[in-house]
């Protein structure tokens, strides 16, 4: 299924007719130069093209009062006087003769996406509009924004499609008041903002956009923000605040569709942020969403003010609905203290309405007193400001590298007694090895364990591993007789072709004998085995009590801990290796492939062995990129899992800055 793309140059024609700085950045180019973005780079061609049309009254009155409505309607009429007039009752926003019109056709977009995904027309979608809808409210303008567009939508779903549980995760530098007030009490809708806070020294600088904001009455714990108290955030600080608060919460609350307040004010460059976030930062944001709500994903404009970084940030998204690979994030350094202290804050103010952030450590002693520390934070805080010298001075960051498409998306290596699966490419021919690679095979005294002479099968494993390298092929699946003989034989076929492997180990087996202390690997195992002793800095035990049938516990390791490090690794090639007798949920395994996918531009060997091949269509499904069936009923980790866990983050957060969740 594709993506749709709504986009009405309707939306361009209504601008600022007079004096205002607060507004003057809100351009109708804003929307021109997104689109031609996206019909420059051939995206918009691969895009489903779905019109917008305008919300009716009473779609608008599912978030607005009647009265406001009723105001609104007069605009077109007003001469600029008038109009001049009548914004003056609301804050930092203008209106126009067309905004009226405009308005209904933003908001009326975001109902046409929701309609084209709830129908299964389409997997996705994008929806470019202005006026953006987030600031919005009952019975206000503010903040640029008439109409609030993913407010109506969510309730619009809800009414027309019976939706139990809508997320919606506010990405935007601004901290979306209007969906806060509008959900505050609503259990069925979780809403999940950052924003740029300073201590309430940031617009819109209201006491209720901090994180202890949890939702109000039966919708206590289902508004979740996150504040950023100082600018010049990065990568790190933002897939940080995704794996350790978003996602756990997110996959928690199950939700049947996703609604995204697409604001790109939050990437480097943008006048309102003075973030150093880079455009495809949201290539990764939008993919660790994709696995939710099976895939049904609605992306809704909101702010982005730099013409530049909008443009890419749009782009990056797009690109990663379509089910493009994603783009490597390099030298992800860690949250910084600031951030460190808001994921704390978040996850701590949380902890008792969320069953996975229960073990959440207790917020930082902001009562700083002793001279000592304080000492420590002016350091700190002169090392930040050089940092954001060196980010917001320059406002210069590299072009977001070309993410191309395999020619093949999938490849396997099977016995040849085993049909392929539908959609994956089978590699019989493989060149002969070379001698030396022979030898080296033979004398691993295992390899003729797996199968007569073994070369034939590591023939075409080698084969496949120099096509993913080459970008030949995305991913694979190899189905082989033993996958232990087979895990030490790719480690000496990847060694001399890739520069770094994770190997994600699910599920318990005899020994691991080859764990390497040059970094060329991270070995990252779940299972049910305690392998403390033999832990080190690149090979990671995660145990887990009731083994990896426990999603739960299952989860909780792969934001906790596995995305983390993933993402600081870096690596080149991901070989997830599934134990006989793991006990691994097929929907979990499904949606472990599915977020690995983000890692090695979705370069992902998956071992497995033979006598599992009744998993082998759910792994080629995920391995074709298509979303991973949601996980039901998810109930509380075993405490002594998120117990072990917490503990081991603190151990290894000494290596992996990533893992930092406590200040
Ligand atoms: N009143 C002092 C100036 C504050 N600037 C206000 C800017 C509003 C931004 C709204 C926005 O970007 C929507 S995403
Ligand atoms: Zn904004």
């Amino acid at each position: 299924m594709g993506t749709a793309l709504l986009y009405d140059e309707e939306m361009t024609k209504y601008k600022l007719l007079w004096v205002d700085p607060a507004c003057k950045i809100e351009v109708p180019e804003r929307l021109t130069v997104s689109y031609e973005a996206l019909v420059r780079s051939g995206l918009s061609d691969r895009c489903i093209s779905v019109p917008a049309r305008e919300a009716s009254d009473s779609e608008i009155l599912l978030v607005h009062s009647e009265a406001y409505l009723e105001a609104v309607k007069k605009t077109p009429y007003m001469t600029l006087e008038d109009l001049k007039e009548f914004t003056l009752q609301f804050g930092d926003v203008y209106f126009h003769p067309n905004i009226y019109h405009c308005a209904k056709l933003a908001s009326g977009s975001a109902l046409q996406l929701v309609d084209s995904v709830m129908t299964g027309k389409v997997r996705n979608g994008i929806a470019l509009v202005r006026p953006p809808g987030h600031h919005s409210m009952h019975g206000a303008a503010n903040g640029f924004c008439v109409f609030n567009n993913v407010a109506i939508a969510a309730r619009y779903a809800k009414q027309k499609y019976g939706v139990k549980r809508v997320l919606i995760v506010d990405w935007d530098i601004h901290h979306g008041q209007g969906v806060q007030y509008c959900f505050e009490d609503d259990p069925s809708v979780l809403y999940f903002s950052w924003h740029r806070y300073e201590h309430q020294n940031f617009w819109p600088n209201l006491r209720e956009s901090d994180y202890d904001s949890v939702g109000k009455e039966s919708g206590t714990g289902f508004n979740v923000n996150v504040p950023w108290n100082k600018v010049g955030m990065e990568n790190s600080d933002y897939l940080s605040v995704f794996c350790h608060v978003l996602l756990p919460v997110a996959y928690e609350f199950c939700p049947d569709l996703v609604l995204v307040c697409a604001g790109f004010d939050s990437a480097i460059g943008d006048p309102e942020g003075e973030m150093c976030a880079t455009p495809d930062i949201f290539a990764h944001l939008t993919h660790l969403l994709m696995n939710l709500a099976g895939g049904k994903l609605c992306a809704v404009l909101e702010g982005g003010y730099n013409l530049t970084s909008l443009a890419q940030s749009v782009c990056q998204t797009v690109q990663t609905l379509l089910g493009d690979p994603l783009p490597q994030l390099a030298n992800l350094r860690g949250p910084c203290k600031s951030a460190i202290e808001s994921l704390q804050c978040a996850r701590s103010a949380h902890r008792r309405y969320w069953s996975f952030l229960k073990h959440a450590a207790d917020p930082p002693m902001t009562d700083i007193s002793t001279k000592h520390i304080k000492s420590t934070m002016e350091e700190e805080e002169k090392r930040e400001m050089a940092e954001e010298e060196r980010c917001t001075e320059g406002k210069v960051w590299p072009e977001p590298p070309e993410r191309l498409c395999p020619p093949v998306c999938s490849g396997s290596v099977l016995p040849d007694d085993v049909a392929c699966p539908d959609g994956l490419k089978r590699l019989s021919s493989s060149k002969d090895l070379e001698p030396l690679l022979v030898s080296k095979l033979k004398n691993r005294s295992r390899t003729a364990a797996v199968d007569g002479d073994g070369v034939t099968t590591f023939s075409r494993l080698y084969t496949l591993i120099e096509k993913l390298v080459a970008n030949e092929i995305r991913n694979g699946l190899v189905l082989v007789p033993d996958v232990t003989a087979a895990m030490c034989v790719v480690q000496d076929l990847t060694s001399d072709l890739v520069k770094r492997v994770l190997v994600v180990c699910v599920g318990k087996e005899k020994e691991l004998d080859y764990v390497t202390t040059d970094g060329k690997v991270l070995v990252v195992q779940i299972s049910s085995e305690d392998n403390e002793e033999q832990r080190s800095k690149y090979y990671i035990p995660v145990c887990l009590k009731k083994g990896c049938s426990d999603t739960s516990g299952f989860i909780q390791a792969v934001f906790g801990l596995l995305l983390p490090l993933g993402y600081e690794y870096n690596p080149d090639l991901v070989l997830l290796v599934r134990m006989p007798g793991s006990g691994v949920v097929d929907s979990m395994w499904q949606q472990l492939i599915g977020l690995l996918q983000g890692f090695a531009k979705g370069h992902t060997l998956v071992l497995m062995q033979v006598n599992e091949k009744a998993s082998m269509g759910s792994t080629a499904s995920a391995l074709l990129g298509h979303p991973a069936p949601p996980l039901q009923e998810l109930q509380t980790p075993f405490p002594e899992d998120g117990d072990a866990l917490e503990r081991l983050r603190e151990r290894l957060q000494a290596d992996w800055k990533m893992l930092q969740t406590t200040s």
